[in-house]
């Protein structure tokens, strides 16, 4: 498999990057052309599309949207008390005490309403300046969340670029980032655009409310929110039934679906929901890549100096004119999502294909059907919540092991799926990576695992699990792993 290599793709520094020219709608029609056809065609697959939709149950039912309604009422009265012990704590004047307060403003998938019942809810704890990250927010706000009865599995991530809090309330995932406001009072839907509030505030702050400022850009240039909501809720299912959602992984994450899906979005707002999704497989499969991809047209060049040439897809973060979303895409990685994109485009191209079918293109990645062998990453612990804590590190450097494996077998696809071994008692998670095969090559899996350790093995503060890694040949893989879509 030939790959380009990086480096020789940076991008000039004086280059002025207009949006690609991609005027395409629609592919180009059948010979003699009859528009009425095509119109016919058009609308008929966008209604299979909308009966898809409804079969996979995309939208969460409405209990359980109560349900998440209820975890961020419930998260809100929490955070209001903790301000208020905290501001005690701090021998805050008794006016004070009573004023101030906190809030928590939602934002990533479920901010802009295409959560799925996988999904997290974002929530971002916004606070006034009083209330420390160390020990009022990670220490004193944990200690009451464990507290709380609803609450499980909860982690402290501490080093992660935008340090938060994950855990469980009632069942439904969490991620609870932290913001420091120069305010005393934080209005429950604050307004974070308003250079009041932002005044002066610290760097994590600044980097934790990157993904409300997102949604907020992302809101404001997309056209018909209930339309883009249907496409990027397809998408994201395409992307996570195909293998190549979650950007640990080295894939997609929610933002950077969210940027894409918007980009064809806002250059097509009155297309139907199939031309929608014609269009973005035909946009994305052809895309200049590392040409990066950003939702303002003209945009300032000095966001060039930001971009990490080595990027293979950079994708403007909608949240500060000179970021880009942050990625794991390795040449690999890269490769199969491009593949990816390019068999949606010649599936969906022909409007006038007879046997077309949605049930195809959401087809699951057939793992077993696509490689010879495969690398088994055991991770266990001795208990549930270590392991939590555990796998989240380790999943946190994949990106380093698909790089080792890259070089020995020169291709690996890191297939996202956890699995477990049914006959293993303790609690441990599995993964099974397609692996390339090289004939004559016999893969030393001592070494790949002492190389990986030596990435793992630095900055871990909880108790270190068990990791073992292990080649297998497609007919070794377990029966349940293949009944689960391997
Ligand atoms: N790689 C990244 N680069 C920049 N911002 C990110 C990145 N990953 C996450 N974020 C920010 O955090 C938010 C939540 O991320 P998350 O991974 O939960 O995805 P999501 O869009 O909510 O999709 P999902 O439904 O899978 O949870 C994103 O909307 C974005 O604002
Ligand atoms: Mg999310
Ligand atoms: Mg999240």
């Amino acid at each position: 498999m030939e790959f380009e290599s990086p480096t020789s793709r940076c991008i000039p520094s004086d280059v002025v990057l207009d949006p690609p020219p991609f005027p395409i709608i629609l592919p180009p029609p059948p010979f003699p052309f009859n528009p009425s056809l095509f119109f016919v065609m058009d609308n008929q697959r966008s209604i299979s599309l909308l009966q898809f939709m409804a079969d996979e149950e995309l939208v969460p039912s409405p209990d359980e949207e109560d349900k998440r309604k209820n975890a961020i009422k419930k998260l809100k009265q929490i955070v209001s008390l903790w301000i208020k012990k905290v501001a005690c704590q701090h021998q805050l004047p008794k006016h004070q005490i009573a004023v101030t307060s906190a809030t928590i403003l939602t934002y990533g998938s479920y901010g802009l309403g295409v959560h799925s019942s996988e999904s997290d809810i974002d929530a971002l704890c916004v606070a006034p300046f009083f209330a420390s990250i160390a020990e009022d927010f990670f220490v004193v706000l944990h200690d009451m969340l464990k507290r709380s009865p609803e609450v499980s599995d909860i982690h402290c991530v501490k080093s992660a670029k935008v340090p938060l809090m994950r855990f469980k309330f009632d069942g439904i995932s969490i991620d609870l980032p932290y913001a420091r406001l120069n305010v005393l009072y934080v209005p429950e839907n604050v307004d974070i655009l308003n250079p009041f509030f932002m005044r002066n505030i610290d760097d994590t702050s600044w980097k934790s409310l990157s993904g409300v400022r997102a949604n907020r850009h992302i809101l404001h240039v997309v056209p018909n929110i209930e339309k883009f909501q249907s496409l990027l809720r397809c998408l994201k299912l395409w992307a996570k039934r195909r293998g190549v959602y979650g950007n640990l992984l080295g894939y997609l994450g929610g933002v950077h679906m969210t940027v894409l899906v918007a980009y064809v979005f806002q250059r097509h707002p009155d297309a139907t929901l199939n031309s929608l999704i014609m269009n973005f497989f035909q946009i994305f499969a052809f895309w200049p890549w590392p040409t990066p991809v950003m939702l303002q047209e003209g945009m300032l060049l000095t966001a060039l100096d930001a971009i990490d040439t080595r990027s293979f897809m950079p994708i403007w973060l909608p949240s500060s004119p000179y970021e880009f979303c942050h990625t794991n895409i390795t040449k690999s990685t890269f490769h199969r999502i491009r593949t990816e994109l390019l068999r949606g485009h010649n599936m969906t191209r022909d409007l006038l294909k007879t046997n077309f079918n949605w049930d195809d293109v959401f087809e699951s990645f057939p793992y077993s059907k696509r490689y010879l062998q495969f690398v088994k990453i055991y991770l266990s612990s001795h208990n549930q919540y270590a392991l939590g804590d555990w796998v989240g590190w380790i999943k946190s450097r994949f990106r380093g092991l698909v790089v080792i494996l890259e070089g020995i077998q020169g291709f690996c696809d890191p297939n996202p799926t956890e699995y477990t071994d049914s006959e293993q008692t303790e609690p441990h998670v599995v993964f099974y990576w397609g692996l390339q095969h090289v004939k004559n090559n016999i893969i030393d899996i001592d070494l790949v695992k002492g190389e990986f350790m030596k990435i793992i093995n630095n900055g871990y503060e909880g108790t270190p699990g068990r990791m073992e890694l292990s080649i297998l040949l497609t007919s070794q893989l377990p029966k349940k792993a293949l009944m689960m879509g391997l």
